[in-house]
């Protein structure tokens, strides 16, 4: 078997359930191309197939998702010589904007089929690989909530993001790297490996995913006002320009808490105690892009 494809028929607003698969097993028998098509049933399904298929000998597999699909397929693909293709079908598809990749189904769909692979970097926290963005703070909080509701999309995010906003106060962390350590009262601590959440909101514009390096991003706690100010700078590229933004580039970070607390690595939420280890895995995925 030369390719399969692992679609999440409920991720993101677009074509979604059987449209979405029947699509997708359309394209490859039009194509005649030696590919399954499996779709997930329920949340960590995607995991246990993405391992079926490489115990199959799949030489590339296809995400067909949002972000929390990339990282369930991605984890299991990463630091093998398995190639990674990525149909962009969340909310913010932040990773996919990054290496950029069509956002229409078919030209993804193509593009994830057919385009070559190129070497990138990956992150890891606590163990979890991630592929985009991880984050402790208001970020992990917006994370939490927006898992809970139902609704997907910028506007449901935003609204998860203003009712977390109006509740979340800031944490005192301990930020190690290999050059040094310093103290901060930040409102998010987030890890970079590419440069935006996603919809063009960008965390760490100056991010690489070649560079063999993570982009740490602190923000100290804002008001209303510079909340405002700081979304407006991440949708212009221009967060690294306000006093509350201290951005810190390294292989690795220890972040030390005063208690343990969330995370997330991609969206996906998990619990760490008073120590949260961040590093970069270099060139440990070989991923489908057109930019990187
Ligand atoms: N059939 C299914 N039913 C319910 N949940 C599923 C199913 N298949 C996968 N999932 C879960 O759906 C969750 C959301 O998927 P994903 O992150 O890809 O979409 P999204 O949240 O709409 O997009 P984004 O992460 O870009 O916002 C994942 O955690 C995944 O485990």
């Amino acid at each position: 078997m030369e390719l399969a494809f692992i679609v999440n028929p409920i991720s993101g607003k677009r074509l979604k359930g059987n449209e979405r698969v029947a699509r997708v097993k359309a394209f490859v028998s039009e194509r005649k191309l030696d590919a399954v098509v499996w779709e997930t049933e329920r949340g960590g399904h995607a995991p246990e197939l993405a391992t079926k298929a490489l115990e199959q000998g799949a030489r590339r597999i296809v995400a067909v998702g949002g972000d929390g699909t990339i990282n369930e397929v991605g984890r299991v693909v990463v630091g093998t010589d398995c190639e990674f293709g990525l149909v962009p079908m969340g909310s913010g598809n932040g990773l996919a904007r990054h290496i950029g990749l069509p956002l229409g189904f078919d030209d993804a769909l193509k593009l994830a089929a057919s385009g070559s692979a190129i070497k990138v970097d990956t992150g890891e926290a606590d163990g979890h690989p991630f592929f985009n963005v991880m984050g402790i703070g208001f970020d992990a909080e917006v994370g939490r909530r927006f898992n809970e509701t139902k609704g997907r999309g910028l506007i449901n995010y935003m609204r998860e993001g203003w009712k977390a906003f109006r509740a979340y106060k800031s944490l005192k962390c301990d930020i190690e790297t290999p050059d040094g350590s310093r103290t901060l009262s930040a409102y998010i601590v987030a890890v970079a490996n590419s440069s935006q959440y996603g919809s063009n909101a960008f965390i760490a514009p100056d991010a690489s995913m070649t560079d063999g390096k993570l982009n740490l991003v602190a923000i100290a706690q804002p008001h209303l006002l510079s909340f405002v100010i700081l979304i407006w700078r991440m949708f212009s590229k221009k967060l690294y320009h306000s006093p509350r933004v201290t951005p810190i580039c390294a292989d690795s970070f220890t972040l030390n808490m005063e208690a343990g607390g969330i995370f997330h690595v991609d969206g996906e939420i998990f619990q760490c105690g008073e120590t949260l280890t961040v590093k970069a895995r270099p060139k440990s995925l070989r991923i489908v892009a057109m930019s990187c």
